[in-house]
């Protein structure tokens, strides 16, 4: 569905961000996307938007690509931006305005995750907090029911509640035949939502495979010492960890030791995953 392939990107003047970068998203996933701050997530995210245009190589949605930003193409993409502006309408004029741009758009759908996030249609925007406001927009995204929907860190400025229940909507209201995109550094809001992961480091991807694979090779935590090779561990020993699995039993996928094992284990853990 979205193929990025062998794509190279940077700011004028400045290095480059992204390097020889391939990527190929299906529907009916949630992709997680880490990285450090400044790995290009960011940037990643606006060019499958078409908001950002590749220095070399393509990024194409079913075939045309994102840059061109044909109609056809955009009315099948929704950005949730990490920051935004919103214009100082009530949030029904807001939607009355923009749902015509989404053919699928769901004013069910919009109205009922309104009611779940405890705002009202006639809330004027700019009376509402940067988390309200950010709850509008997921609502807005969700509803949109576009081929692609992409989050930049959807949960910063949503408070502890809001985290369970963006999880909560997240996982019933989003069409399971569409391709998500959540970019986050809050790895543990992803928690039991996304369904593969995708790592950026040093401008690469440097991992990009589906959470069942993972934790049918890996097994994460505290390891004792006749369970196997460690492959990555944190504090002393009896820390959390990283083990091929072997015939030890399935784990959880911990996506935060995943992510740092990741980094600093980069080959290990694919290798152990490839095998
Ligand atoms: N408009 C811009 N002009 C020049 N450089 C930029 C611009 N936007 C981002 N950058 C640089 O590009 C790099 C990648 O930024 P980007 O925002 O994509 O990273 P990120 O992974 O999303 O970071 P974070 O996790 O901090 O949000 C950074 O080094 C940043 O300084």
């Amino acid at each position: 569905m979205l193929q990025v392939k062998n794509l190279d990107f940077n700011y004028p003047n400045r290095g480059f961000v992204l390097r020889s970068v391939d990527l190929e998203l299906k529907p009916g996933n949630i992709y997680g996307l880490f990285g450090k701050n400044g790995e290009g997530k960011s940037t990643l995210i606006k060019i499958m938007a078409g908001l950002l245009f590749p220095k070399s190589g393509i990024c194409n949605l079913n075939h045309t690509q994102t840059k061109k930003r044909s109609p056809k193409t955009l009315q099948e993409i929704f950005l949730v931006p990490e920051n935004f502006e919103l214009p100082a309408l009530p949030i029904s004029t807001f939607e009355k305005i923009n749902s015509s741009f989404y053919p699928n758009f769901s004013n069910e759908q919009f109205y009922g995750l309104l009611e779940e996030f405890q705002l009202h249609p006639s809330n004027k925007i700019s009376t509402l907090s940067f988390g309200q406001k950010k709850k509008v927009l997921i609502a807005f995204g969700i509803a949109t029911n576009t081929k692609i929907l992409l989050m930049d860190e959807p949960t910063n400025g949503l408070d502890i509640p809001s985290k369970s229940q963006f999880r909560k909507v997240m996982a019933s209201a989003v069409d399971k035949g569409q391709c998500i995109v959540v970019s986050t550094h809050q790895v543990r809001d992803l928690h039991s939502l996304i369904n593969h992961v995708i790592i950026l480091d040093n401008s690469k991807v440097i991992f990009d495979h589906p959470l069942e694979i993972i934790s049918k090779n890996l097994w994460f935590g505290r390891a004792t010492q006749d369970m196997g090779e460690v492959i990555y561990s944190e504090g002393p020993f009896g820390g959390r960890s990283i083990l091929t699995r072997k015939n030890l039993d399935e784990t959880e996928v911990d996506l935060e030791l995943l992510f740092n094992g990741v980094l600093q284990e980069t080959q290990n853990i694919n290798q152990a995953i490839k095998k």
